[in-house]
């Protein structure tokens, strides 16, 4: 089978996208997936990503991490949107379905801002929050990023987490509005350049911890710089948005 594809990163969030209208794409293949993921025998990327029809929304999403479960996917959305576009499906606004729901995004100049769920699953604890934006995530605070190992301790706190297990995110506050994020990825199982769902959960854990009484959060990652803002109301985080760039790498073919 050959499959064409497009190669999107969104601050270096990287993914395999296809154009799946035709509904040829083989999603109950994971090995396939994992292949598409692989940096050395297949094309590289953090996750797949198809963009089907959908009946009342102007496209859907899949994403599929490298081992082919199934989440949402905050950068990932970002280059959906980008590819939409691309492919001629929308113009500078749409609204799209995914598996946590309905997503509302624009394109302005590049920068793609998109709408998040709302937030309202968020367990703080001793030195951790816990909050769901999408997919699990995992936060906490950490003195020095540079220094910091974030694979050995991301993949530990990754598993004492009960299946599906969480992403993890350790954070460094730089100033009052400024927080910067390493990720471990769960079904990457390694550090991203960058998690969409998760710097959202560390500027919401940050405001719901106190660190930050802004609600526009500048998040710098290690593939670039994306903002969070967001209204909060009695614990509840709403009208959350991701923003930051979704650029097209390169397309190919491949085949199995
Ligand atoms: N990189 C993605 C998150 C993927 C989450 C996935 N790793 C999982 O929850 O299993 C993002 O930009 O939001």
């Amino acid at each position: 089978m050959k499959i064409e594809f497009y190669k999107y990163q969104g601050t270096g969030n990287d993914f395999v996208m296809i154009d799946n209208r035709t509904k040829t794409f083989p999603k109950e293949n994971i090995s396939i997936i994992s292949k598409l993921c692989d940096r050395h025998f297949g094309v590289g990327a953090d996750g797949v990503i198809l963009i089907e029809n959908d009946t009342d929304f102007d496209f859907k999403m899949i994403y599929f991490n490298a081992d082919g479960s199934q989440t949402f996917c905050g950068n990932g959305g970002r280059c959906a949107v980008a590819f939409a576009k691309y492919l001629e499906i929308i113009t500078d606004k749409t609204r799209f379905i995914a598996v946590d729901g309905p997503h509302l995004a624009e394109i302005n100049n590049g920068i793609i801002s998109l709408k998040m769920i709302d937030v309202d699953e968020i367990t703080v604890k001793e030195n951790s929050v816990f909050a769901y934006t999408g997919t699990q995530h995992h936060v906490e605070l950490v003195a020095d990023l540079d220094q910091f190992p974030v694979f050995n301790k991301g993949k530990e706190i990754r598993y004492s987490y009960s299946d599906p297990g969480s992403n993890v995110n350790f954070v460094q506050q730089i100033n009052d509005t400024t927080f910067r994020v390493r990720t471990y990825e769960k079904g990457v199982e390694d550090e991203t350049l960058a998690c969409g769902t998760g710097v959202t959960a560390v500027a919401i854990a940050m405001h719901k911890t106190g660190k930050t009484t802004s609600n526009l959060i500048s998040l710098p990652v290690e593939g670039g710089n994306l903002e969070v803002s967001f209204s909060e109301e009695n614990g509840v985080y709403t009208n959350v948005f991701l923003k930051g760039p979704a650029t097209f790498v390169f397309k190919g073919s491949i085949s199995f």
